[in-house]
């Protein structure tokens, strides 16, 4: 008896530890990622372990036959262990022939484990029947899991010095393959969630180590995610790095939405159980009606409740639906603030370097973590329990028999959709980069439209449109066939199981251990064993694009403004405009110096003028002057107050500035020139145009201050513009004012015109001004001459003549331009 007993046990235990080994080991090897890459098994000799596994396989398919005539009685322990088996050792050939390198942690243990249980039940089937039954004998077994023991468990002790490291290409993405559209031409495709290997360390980025300039890349995105890989030691580790976003996604200050939280979460709960109830119900009512011979009104009431409590559009899916777009629009509200909010805190360097397309586009990404949250918690989650819950379902409903026909359908289910879901991925990022390609060029030709006009060219760009437009056509035409594929094997394992269950619910009937009830239930119940397995087959290409989507975001939100203020910064106290350059050397990051050694002051209420040949250095003063960068060496001084020292607020509030190319927001005059003080009244907006001789101009248009400008103010000429530039600096009534070339886009009329209103804007005021026509400079308290970066000149506009230095010569070259 006791015997007997064990025996029984150690059928069942043997799928029942195995399962949890291999989950709890898998988790652990891909989260030490280092410890798993210093030791791992090639795919040369991965080939051995298929066959190995295949073989296992094969000596309990042996077994099962053998034990084949019992299916048709009460299910018995030894049929259900090689079935088990079978299903296990299956989807474990599956696995190892997809990973690309196993961890010999995993599989020595898992054989070791499975051999050390098979040595148990055949010893006890010894002790049970007093010699070894050949249906019953555990040898068949024990010989390829022995062979896969051995190997693995040498593999486990010898692998750091015999193997060579696992290659970058040999371990992949969780997101996909790597290097975004190339095919595999080794076959190794991939590795189950695993994350590529990657030879950086560099976690947070900076913002000046940002490099892409791609528009649209998630090859980009999987580099920089394969960094952050590295760095986290394995794909949960990354996952971790996610944390900062739970601000943004779970209300923690927000109470109502909590709760509506919590509402959702049991609301999902109670739909699994309705779920069951719905079919069951029916089941009972079939089963009445067949007993009693008549109507069984409370449970067809029943029935219909449960109908209309678990349907989508008015039970509890539509009240789980206003909950998720409540969640929702909030979370995207909170991540779009704070996304453009860390943006515009970024400074220069990041600018300058990333594409605004691109940086855009990845703000635009907290769409992209709602939709991987919405997938995790509303779809992944729920799927994960259904599949579940219906292989318990079925197995109460008849017998364990039933629940390996869905485990088997669902196998050949996942492993069909997996394959051809390897081949589709890659058609669908062709598909997309032709689809990128095609608006690119179409964005391009209507954008160069006057370029296209005037060359004459625009059969060149209807022959290039029309060549993208066929490839186009062809890699979307290929995607939507793997797509039919895929459908096609997923039907078909679908209906396979169907007709197997439906066989077996036959049979259990027709020998009275079930009842009509418990077909109808499982045919009405069908729907929710299938439905997961398109969700999560459906899903995870969402998942994984709003993977890639959060990825971005994530990278944005990880870089880190180049310049902050220090933690003990001050506000800069009332500026009265003394300004000092000690010694100032500064490069941009990768270049030689642009400036050496700048050391000059300004008195409050001096004018400075700097002159020089264009890329001497001059706008390079201003960016550092305003501190868009910070000095590779030397200090820059305000007051006494070195600007390091100071909050950037306060520092950028002391300036008026007018650049060389003045950018306007498309919106009225009005709102463009009050962007200089945002409480100015009408009147005073009005007084600051007249100043800078623009308010004429104004007037004259059809809709004067309201007139829009057009984008980036194309509606405007450069001399007005520039103007309106001015205009906002006198609003602004900053103690230091910067012009770069404030008057190079106008006509020598209106800058003469306009150089009464610069003086009366400059008048005690310290004034920093770049002029390459040297007439404007004439006026300033010191002309400062930069030449690659140094200055070689510093005086008032006659002494410098006299000097017959630098200045000279390029006053005698404009002299001679001007006859
Ligand atoms: N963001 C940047 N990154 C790298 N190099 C830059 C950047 N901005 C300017 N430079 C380089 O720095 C040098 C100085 O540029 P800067 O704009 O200060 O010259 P400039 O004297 O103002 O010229 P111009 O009179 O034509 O405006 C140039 O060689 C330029 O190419």
């Amino acid at each position: 008896m006791t015997t007997s007993f064990a025996l029984a046990a150690l059928n069942y235990a043997t799928p029942v530890l195995l399962v949890p080994y291999f989950i709890g080991t898998t988790i652990f090897t891909q989260y030490n990622f280092h410890f798993d890459k210093r030791k791992p098994i090639t795919t040369r000799r991965k080939a051995s372990l298929v066959v190995l596994s295949l073989l296992i396989t094969l000596s309990y398919l042996a077994q099962a036959l053998q034990y084949l005539p019992r299916l048709s009685t009460t299910p018995d322990y030894s049929l259900i262990h090689s079935i088990s088996q079978i299903l296990l050792w299956i989807s474990f050939s599956l696995i190892l022939s997809e990973i690309s390198s196993p961890s010999p942690l995993v599989w020595a243990g898992i054989s070791f484990l499975n051999l050390l249980l098979e040595v148990f039940i055949c010893a006890f089937t010894f002790l049970e029947h007093g010699r070894l039954n050949i249906t019953s004998l555990s040898l068949f077994h024990i010989f390829p899991l022995l062979a896969l023991f051995s190997f693995t468990f040498l593999a486990l002790i010898l692998l750091r010095a015999d193997y060579p490291a696992a290659s970058e290409e040999e371990v992949q993405s969780l997101l996909g393959r790597n290097s975004a559209s190339a095919p595999s031409t080794t076959g190794r495709d991939t590795q189950y969630n695993t994350l590529p290997s990657y030879d950086g360390d560099n976690d947070n980025k900076s913002e000046s180590g940002s490099t892409s300039d791609s528009d649209d890349d998630d090859e980009e995105v999987c580099r920089l995610q394969k960094e952050r890989l590295e760095s986290a030691g394995g794909w949960i580790g990354y996952l971790k790095a996610f944390k900062i976003f739970i601000p943004y996604v779970f209300p923690m200050k927000n109470r109502r939405l909590q709760l509506y939280l919590v509402v959702l979460l049991i609301n999902i709960i109670l739909q699994r159980a309705l779920k069951i109830l719905h079919p069951r119900q029916l089941g009972i009512i079939i089963d009445k009606l067949w007993e009693h011979g008549r109507i069984p009104w409370g449970d067809i009431f029943l029935w219909s409740v449960y109908a209309i409590a678990s349907s989508n559009s008015c039970g509890l899916g539509a009240v789980n639906e206003m909950i998720e777009n409540r969640l929702a629009s909030w979370s995207r509200q909170e991540l779009n603030y704070a996304s453009l909010d860390h943006v515009m805190s970024l400074s220069m360097s990041f600018h300058d370097q990333k594409d605004s397309g691109e940086v855009i586009k990845a703000i635009e990404q907290g769409e992209c973590l709602n939709e991987l949250l919405r997938l995790l918690v509303v779809d992944f989650m729920p799927a994960g329990l259904d599949v579940a819950i219906s292989l318990w379902f079925v197995m109460f409903l008849f017998d364990v028999y039933a629940t390996f026909i869905v485990l088997g359908m669902m196998i050949i289910f996942i492993y069909a959709t997996y394959k051809i879901s390897l081949l589709a991925n890659v058609a669908r990022r062709v598909s997309s980069q032709k689809e990128r390609d095609e608006s690119k060029l179409v964005y391009e030709s209507v954008g160069n439209w006057f370029t296209i006009s005037c060359f004459n060219q625009k059969k060149y760009t209807m022959s290039r449109l029309s060549r993208v437009l066929g490839e186009r056509t062809i890699a979307s035409l290929r995607n939507d066939d793997l797509y039919t594929y895929i459908y096609f094997f997923q039907e078909t394992a679908e209906h396979i199981g169907q007709l197997c269950l439906t066989i077996l619910a036959a049979h259990r009937i027709i020998t009275g251990r079930s009842s009509v009830g418990d077909l109808v239930t499982l045919e009405s119940y069908w729907q929710t064993i299938t439905l997961p397995l398109y969700t999560l087959s459906h899903d995870y290409r969402r998942l994984n694009s709003a993977l890639i989507g959060a990825e971005r975001l994530l990278q944005l939100f990880q870089v880190t403004p180049a310049i902050q203020a220090s933690l003990s910064a001050q506000s800069l106290p009332e500026v009265k405009g003394a300004v000092t350059f000690k010694d100032v050397t500064f490069a941009y990051e990768g270049r030689e110096p642009t400036l050496h050694g700048i050391s000059l002051t300004a008195e409050p209420g001096q004018s400075i003028a700097f002159v020089g040949e264009t890329g001497s250095g001059k706008s390079t003063l201003f960016k550092l002057l305003m501190r868009f960068y910070d000095v590779t060496s030397g200090s820059i001084e305000i007051d006494g107050q070195n600007i390091s020292n100071v909050t950037l607020t306060s520092l950028r509030e002391s300036f008026g500035f007018v650049p060389q190319d003045s950018v306007l927001f498309n919106t009225s005059i009005l709102e463009n020139v009050r962007y200089g003080r945002l409480n100015a009244t009408d009147e005073e907006v009005h007084s600051a145009c007249k100043a800078a001789s623009i308010h004429s101009k104004i007037m004259s248009l059809p809709r004067g201050y309201a007139s829009e400008v057009g984008e980036r103010g194309v509606k405007l000429s450069g001399g007005e513009r520039q103007r309106i530039a001015i205009a906002r600096v006198f609003l602004k009534d900053a103690p230091i004012v910067l012009l770069d070339e404030a008057t190079s886009a106008m006509d020598s009329e209106t800058e003469s015109r306009i150089q009464d209103a610069l003086r009366a804007l400059t008048r005690g005021r310290t004034t920093f001004l770049i002029a390459h026509r040297l007439s404007t400079v004439v006026e300033a308290d010191k002309i400062v001459v930069v030449h690659e970066g140094r200055v070689v000149e510093v005086g008032g506009h006659e002494e410098l003549l006299q000097r017959r230095g630098r200045y000279f010569d390029l006053w005698m070259r404009q002299g001679v331009i001007a006859k």
